[in-house]
């Protein structure tokens, strides 16, 4: 996926377009949001690590030190600002649209398994700079019943390409990778749903020149998680 210049000019691609200008929007939005109460800071730890990124929280607060939710955050009160209506529209939109994908590539005879909807309550923004990691990890904070149903958890990654890491054990060695270009969206829910994940490198200097022209992104990846509690 990604984006050259051509895929905002191309009349025929307007999917395409229409991503880029969703990529567009997020960015201002995470950008005028950052600035604001209940905006971008640099957490700490989580499981013992340093964590290296800025993040904020839209709906709920999660508090990486404690692994649980709360509606303001501990280090500064503030309560995180509400998650955009245009952003549960995109993850409407982008469930939807794995799961024609789904339909479309399934075998005849084998049954196929839906992403489950949601209504994401929580949505986390981290942003990477460079040098900007995340060790693997399970997302399991939310409610026994978010988890036991599968809800899906889903990304989108913008600006600079991620190395994401993903597998059933919390073993760099043993995981696998895919590559998370700007505008790409992770889908993980079902039995996927508590999948060990993380970042193990930012790509410097990958991100679409005119995403980074419309936006000021400044170098790194930001990236979206939503889930429901
Ligand atoms: O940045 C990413 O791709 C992963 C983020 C993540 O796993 C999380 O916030 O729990
Ligand atoms: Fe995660």
């Amino acid at each position: 996926m990604g984006g050259g210049d051509d895929e905002i000019r191309t009349p025929a691609a307007f999917p395409q377009r229409q991503k880029a200008r969703e990529s567009v929007n997020i960015i201002k939005r995470c950008q005028r949001l950052g600035v604001g109460s209940g905006g971008f800071y640099i957490p700490g730890y989580r499981d013992g690590a340093k964590l290296n990124l800025r993040m904020m929280c839209l709906g709920k607060n999660w508090d990486p030190n404690s692994h649980s939710y709360g509606d303001t955050r501990p280090f500064d009160g503030a309560q995180p600002p509400n998650i955009p209506e245009e952003f549960k529209k995109i993850v409407k939109d982008a469930i939807q649209a794995s799961n024609e994908f789904l339909k479309q590539n399934a075998r005849a005879a084998s049954a196929v398994e839906e992403v489950p909807p949601l209504s994401p309550d929580i949505c986390l923004v981290n942003f990477y700079t460079s040098s900007g990691r995340l060790g693997l990890h399970q997302d399991k904070d939310e409610t026994k019943p978010s988890l036991h149903k599968g809800l899906p958890v889903v990304l989108f990654s913008l600006g600079d390409t991620a190395e994401f890491l993903y597998g059933d054990v919390k073993d760099d060695d043993k995981a696998s990778k895919v590559d998370l270009e700007s505008g790409d969206v992770l889908i993980f829910g079902g039995n996927s749903r508590l999948i060990f994940h993380g970042v193990s490198r930012i790509k410097p200097k990958t991100a679409p020149k005119w995403l980074t022209d419309e936006t000021n992104l400044r170098p790194g990846r930001l990236n979206l998680t939503f889930r429901q509690y």
